[in-house]
């Protein structure tokens, strides 16, 4: 791991291509993304040192962040797990709902750093000018000036219901989400979903294992639920392009 460096792996054509795409259509996929071993590195991390946070939403502004202590709390809580996973199924029901884990990492430089874990580094690495040079290019946001992050697992089960990625005064300007699972199965769920304005799915994206998608701020999306069949966690690392600290 500690050999890996997250430089960019993709070619000039494909950087052309996703630029083309995202200008044409509000997203764009650059792949590969890292250079393999640094892709598998973080797949290694995030199976298995990393500790994960449970987050999940009730109603539209109030969150709750279960660490491991309060995740194992509640696994010793049947009637109390149960209550909450019906209190989940029935916000999703009609209203905004998400559940899922996620490793944060700092917004702020110095701590990422005395940190160091690998998504530290990663989410480091993103802020480098080579990264920052590359999404400005990519997406066109030319007044963009750093990149947050954290790394994400959607258990079965686990889901984001439809949102735009706006939030007043982060200065997002576009995502991105970096897939880190590998041999994933359309059938396994998971799919970050753009909605069209007309109802339908636009377009439905597989988070392919080393791919880096980019899309732009608003735009409505959801990441449908996990499979029960799933063969194992959807993992990500995603964050959001911006104007201001
Ligand atoms: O993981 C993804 O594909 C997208 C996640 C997302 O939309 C978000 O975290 O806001
Ligand atoms: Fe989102």
């Amino acid at each position: 791991m500690s050999a890996a460096s997250f430089l960019p792996a993709a070619d000039d054509a494909a950087i052309a291509s996703a630029r083309d795409h995202y200008h044409r259509h509000g997203f764009a996929r650059l792949e590969p993304a890292l250079a393999p071993a640094d892709a598998t590195a973080l797949h290694r991390w995030l199976t298995g040192e990393a500790e994960w946070w449970r987050v999940l939403n009730q109603g539209e502004d109030k969150m709750f962040e279960l660490g491991p202590e309060a995740q194992a709390a509640l696994a010793a809580d049947p009637a109390r797990a149960e209550a909450l996973e019906a209190a989940i199924r029935k916000g999703a029901r009609d209203g905004f709902q998400f559940v899922y884990d996620t490793v944060r990492t700092a917004d702020n430089q110095s701590e990422r750093i005395a940190r160091g874990w690998p998504v530290d580094r990663l989410v480091e690495a993103l802020n480098s000018e080579r990264w920052l040079a590359l999404f400005r290019h990519i997406t066109g946001a030319d007044d963009a000036v750093l990149v947050d992050g954290q790394a994400t697992r959607y258990l079965p089960g686990h889901f984001l219901t439809a949102h735009s990625d706006a939030v007043e005064g982060k200065g997002r300007r576009a995502a991105y989400v970096l897939g880190l699972t590998p041999g994933w199965r359309i059938e396994w769920g998971g799919l970050l979903m753009f909605h069209g304005e007309d109802g339908d799915v636009e377009r439905a994206l597989m988070p392919r294992f080393n791919s880096i998608t980019l899309f732009a701020v608003p735009s409505l999306h959801s990441v449908s639920s996990v499979a029960p069949a799933a063969g194992g966690p959807r993992l990500s690392v995603t964050g959001w392009l911006r104007t201001t600290g």
